[in-house]
Order: C-alpha cells, then sequence, then structure tokens
C-alpha cells in the first residue's frame, strides 16, 4: 500500500504552526505536500524562506513541500485536504472549500475545538454544509507542533468511519522512526477530546498560576478526564477514546507543559494578568478561551455536570475570582469518585 500511494498529493489548509508541522510531515515521508494559508505575506515569507520561522524556525522544508497561494489550486491538486485552521474559522473555510472540492474529494482536520457559538462538533459543522458524500477523518492527540516538526518521537490518533480512508491516511503519516498514528474508528469521542482538553489545560495553568501545587493540578487533570468522559458518552462516543491519545495524552501533555498555549494562558490569569493580556502576550491561538464557552453550553444542552469547566467559564466569563473558583470545586459536597457528577 505503502508503494501505490508514494506519489498521492496531499493538501493541507492553515500555515500556522501546526498546520505547517503537519505538512512537513507528510512531505517528510516523501508525498508532495501543498500548504495553502490564507495571508499571502505570510505565505509569501515561506516560500522565500523555505522554514516557517515565524511558529518553527530553524527546520527547513523538505523540497516536497510545495508552497500554494490558490485555494483552488491547493484543493484541485490532491485528492485529500487536511484542516488545521482555528476552530473559530473552520466553518467559513468549509465555505469556502465547498464549491472548489473534487467530486472524489476526502477531508481530513486537525482543528481542535468546537464551533463558535453553537457548540456543535466540526463533524456536524461539515455535514451541514457539504452533507455527507465526502469521506471523513479527524486527527488528534499529544502533538505539540514544534516537536513533532523537529522530528522527536509523538504519536496521535487519527478517528473515522471509514476504515480504509483511516489505513491509507495512517499509511502516508505513520513513520516509524518518530511518528505513530492510531485509528479508531471514534469520531465524536476524539473530537471532544481535542476540544475540551483546552479547557482543563486553562484551568491546570490557573492552578499553578496560583502556586496550588503538584496534587492541584493532578486532582484538575483526573477530575478534567471524567468530566470530558461524561459528556463524550452523553453524545455517544466510546468510554476507551478518553484513555487514548485523544483523551488523557492530550490532556496530560496540554495540563503539564509550558509549551501549551492554553497552559500559558490560565499561568497567566492565575498570576493576576487580564485575559486579554495573556492572548496579547501568547500571539497566537488559544482554542480553550472561547471553547470554554462552547464547552459549557454543550454540557448545559446535553445535562452533563462538568463541575471545572463551569468554574472556569465563571472566571472568564462572569468576571469569578480565580481563587472563589478554586474554593468553589474544593467545597463541592462530598462525591463518590466514580459518580455520574
Ligand atoms: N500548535 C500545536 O501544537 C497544535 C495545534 N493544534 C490545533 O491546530 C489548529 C490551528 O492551530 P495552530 O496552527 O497552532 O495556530 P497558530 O496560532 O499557530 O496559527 C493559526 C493560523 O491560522 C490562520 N488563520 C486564521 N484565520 C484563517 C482563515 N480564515 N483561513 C485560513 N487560515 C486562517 C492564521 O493565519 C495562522 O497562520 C488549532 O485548532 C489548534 O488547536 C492541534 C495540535 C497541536
Ligand atoms: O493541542 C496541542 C497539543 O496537542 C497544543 O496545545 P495548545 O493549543 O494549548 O498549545
Amino acid at each position: 500500500m505503502t508503494t501505490a500511494l508514494t506519489n498521492t498529493p496531499i493538501t493541507v489548509l492553515g500555515a500556522g504552526s501546526f498546520g505547517t508541522s503537519l505538512a512537513i510531515a507528510f512531505s517528510r515521508n516523501g508525498y508532495p505536500t501543498y500548504l495553502w494559508g490564507h495571508d499571502q505575506h505570510h505565505l509569501q515569507r515561506l516560500a522565500d524562506e523555505r522554514q516557517n520561522n515565524q511558529f518553527l524556525p530553524d527546520i527547513t522544508f523538505p523540497d516536497s513541500l510545495i508552497i500554494e497561494p490558490s485555494l483552488r489550486k491547493a484543493i484541485q491538486a490532491s485528492r485529500d485536504i487536511l484542516l488545521v485552521v482555528p476552530s473559530h474559522v473552520f466553518g467559513d473555510v468549509i465555505a469556502q472549500i465547498k464549491p472548489l472540492l473534487r467530486d472524489d474529494s476526502r477531508l481530513i482536520w486537525a482543528t481542535k475545538g468546537l464551533e463558535r457559538d453553537s457548540g456543535r462538533l466540526l463533524q456536524t459543522v461539515i455535514k451541514e454544509q457539504l452533507g455527507s458524500h465526502y469521506p471523513l477523518a479527524v486527527l488528534s492527540g499529544p502533538t505539540f507542533a514544534k516537536e513533532l516538526a523537529n522530528g522527536l518521537p509523538t504519536a496521535i490518533a487519527l478517528a473515522s468511519d471509514n476504515l480504509q480512508f483511516a489505513r491509507e491516511v495512517q499509511t502516508r503519516i505513520h513513520c516509524s522512526k518518530n511518528f505513530r498514528v492510531y485509528i479508531n474508528n471514534d469520531m465524536i469521542g476524539v473530537q471532544l477530546g481535542g476540544a475540551v482538553k483546552n479547557v482543563i489545560a486553562i484551568g491546570a495553568g490557573i492552578s499553578d498560576g496560583m502556586g496550588f501545587g503538584a496534587n492541584a493540578r493532578t486532582a484538575l487533570i483526573t477530575r478534567g478526564i471524567a468530566e470530558i468522559t461524561r459528556l463524550g458518552l452523553s453524545l455517544g462516543a466510546q468510554p476507551e477514546t478518553f484513555m487514548g491519545m485523544a483523551g488523557l495524552g492530550d490532556l496530560v501533555l496540554t495540563c503539564t507543559d509550558n509549551q501549551s498555549r492554553n497552559r500559558r494562558f490560565g499561568l497567566m490569569l492565575g498570576q493576576g494578568f487580564s485575559a486579554q493580556q495573556a492572548l496579547d502576550n501568547i500571539g497566537q491561538v488559544v482554542e480553550g478561551f472561547y471553547n470554554t464557552k462552547e464547552a459549557h453550553l454543550l454540557a448545559q444542552r446535553q445535562g452533563i455536570e462538568m463541575p471545572i469547566t463551569e468554574q472556569i467559564y465563571q472566571v472568564l466569563f462572569c468576571g469569578k475570582d480565580a481563587r472563589d473558583a478554586a474554593l468553589a470545586l474544593l467545597g463541592r459536597e462530598r462525591k463518590e469518585e466514580y459518580s455520574k457528577e
């Protein structure tokens, strides 16, 4: 299968840190890879410098990575289209590509988040706009862009209800030297794990920023996966997904390492900076900021109790003091560890 696919191109939409990193991973495996972004000036720099100096300095693009400024050409060049744009523009980008898609196009996305304002899963956004004609897959897991681009050992989950498609994508991106790709068919679980871990990571950052210790951080991670799982099960996800790469894997990564923008955002809040100051300082997408609102909305719609998400929502959008939020979590009524709340 590897040989048959060797010359099959792939197109990546979104030239931020992760889109560039995934494009590098595909092109390192020898596949012609087209990288498109919406900022023509940024794309020109990528083409001239053969690096993404803004996000991934000192990593030279393989020759098979082609910068493509035309969205139409980028879509026409490959059957497989990988979207790596922030969640707040996901629906707009789907609308943009809709008239350009090939009849045999297949879509993959590595965006982590829920639809802005509605809190819907991104697969629902795609199906609403494009119907059910195109095979779909979602990539998610503990994968900092810089480490992946530097070729450091990394593992990720790829979910699709089309096994043949999942196997083909797995073959093309999996690399026995440094990038392991695990496939499963739980698209709902993989999307939710990736979206809601960002919210919990903000909480872990706040906790550390306030000087709470390793015990508090670990409790947040453990109770965090419990509430993500509850939400996931209510939507039809499989429980084991939340113990995998897109669940616990990504949650631990993002809650514990300062490469995470969501964690750093929380750290600054815990140290007394405002949300706007923290966002300006980070200067990149902080998915969990808005997605706290959407996760909160989704939990309410599903009738699922998510105490950590609730408190972070109160801090970010209702003016609650972070210390009061922590006290509210500690002061909850006594529970059995595996209760449904
Ligand atoms: N950076 C990382 O380590 C990882 C990021 N992700 C996910 O990848 C997605 C993208 O994040 P990053 O690449 O990290 O963001 P980034 O902040 O590095 O870059 C965002 C990029 O999106 C582009 N963009 C903004 N509006 C756009 C539009 N309308 N059309 C096309 N492009 C647009 C910007 O020009 C920018 O290049 C997010 O959902 C994030 O959660 C997932 C795994 C790892
Ligand atoms: O999703 C990520 C790693 O898996 C990146 O996390 P941040 O968006 O918090 O930087």
